[in-house]
């Protein structure tokens, strides 16, 4: 388990954590989201142990994890922490970089440690070569395997797959996650993807200026959302008044995804479209109404100007 108590944290006089607590249990896996700012990479680095705490405590399993001015070396063996950047030796082979912190006494063991690694990040046919020479994403998937070299406990990832490209990204984060699992271990990760939330976290927590605002499984958040900020971090969003929808009496509104409404025969809700918006699946259709944008999925195209009639989709 680990556990934060009421954890803050300012760099200099401007707190950017504020009192966070946070239960996780063995194995489980929690995205952390929120804008751009809001202090998802200072919480990482906090729970490695890279800055002390001003007030608060962590634990680990009744471990106190401890900040540099109570650790020679910052950061806790049993957690790995990999940073925006990726901290690689330029001059060493991508297996040298992977291997580096494995023992040398058994040889065949550690090579067969990097094999294994390599290919879960798609990265063998780079075995040998500098890590200089490698791209962006490339050098985001050694670094990866890197940090999984020495079997942590707890995985901390901030943005693990942003410079990985979409086609290598998918298979990446199904091999990584199931990895993590299979080997029950912890990971945090900072995203901004909406499919890291939703495919692969067990929990959400979501950040806003150094607090969490809301904990939920990706399910629960994207169900319910609660409010317009909350939804924006999952996707386009359209926020109607529920009297253009089920309840013509009532005064509330509801947050819904374009996912959530479908065109009808007719309806209280009858925007004009003004774009259409491929998707691969269908279109990603934008509209205006007398209360602002809507946004709808729909299997074909519709022309600028058509006027179409909207309901909410039953949930499943
Ligand atoms: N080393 C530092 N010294 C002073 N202020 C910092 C430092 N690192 C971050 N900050 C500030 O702390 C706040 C939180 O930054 P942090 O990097 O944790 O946000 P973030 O949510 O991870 O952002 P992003 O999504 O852009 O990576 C920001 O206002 C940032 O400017």
């Amino acid at each position: 388990m680990l556990e934060l108590r009421e954890i803050s944290f300012a760099y200099s006089d401007r707190k950017v954590i504020d009192a966070i607590s946070l239960r996780l249990p063995q194995g489980a896996h929690l995205a952390v989201i929120g804008e751009s700012g809001c202090g998802k990479s200072t919480l990482l680095k906090l729970i490695y142990g890279l800055y002390d705490l001003d007030q608060g405590e962590i634990h680990y399993d009744d471990e106190p994890v401890l900040g540099p001015k109570f650790n020679l070396i910052p950061g806790m063996d049993f957690m790995k922490y990999l940073a925006q950047d990726f901290d690689l030796m330029p001059f060493i082979t991508v297996a040298e970089n992977v291997g580096k912190y494995l023992s040398n006494i058994y040889k065949d063991k550690k090579q067969a440690r990097v094999q294994e690694l390599l290919e879960l990040v798609e990265m063998t046919e780079y075995a040998h070569v500098k890590a200089q020479f490698l791209s962006g994403g490339q050098q985001q998937r050694v670094a990866l395997a890197r940090v999984l070299a020495l079997e942590p406990k707890v995985l901390l990832l901030d943005e693990p797959f942003s410079q990985i490209d979409t086609f290598r990204r998918n298979n990446l984060r199904r091999n990584l996650f199931k990895h993590l699992k299979a080997h029950n271990i912890t990971c945090i990760f900072a995203t901004h993807d909406s499919t890291d939330i939703l495919s692969f976290a067990d929990q959400v927590a979501v950040m806003k200026q150094g607090q969490i605002i809301r904990q939920d499984t990706p399910h629960g958040l994207y169900q319910n959302p609660q409010t317009y900020e909350i939804a924006s971090l999952l996707g386009e969003v359209s926020e109607i008044p529920e009297r253009f929808l089920d309840d013509p009496g009532s005064s509330k509104t509801v947050l819904l995804f374009p996912d959530q409404l479908q065109t009808t025969a007719q309806s209280r809700l009858q925007p004009t479209v003004v774009k259409s918006y491929y998707n691969g699946s269908g279109y990603l259709v934008e509209a205006v109404y007398e209360k602002g944008k809507v946004f709808f999925e729909n299997p074909h195209f519709l022309e600028a100007g058509t006027v179409v009639s909207l309901v909410r989709k039953t949930t499943r």
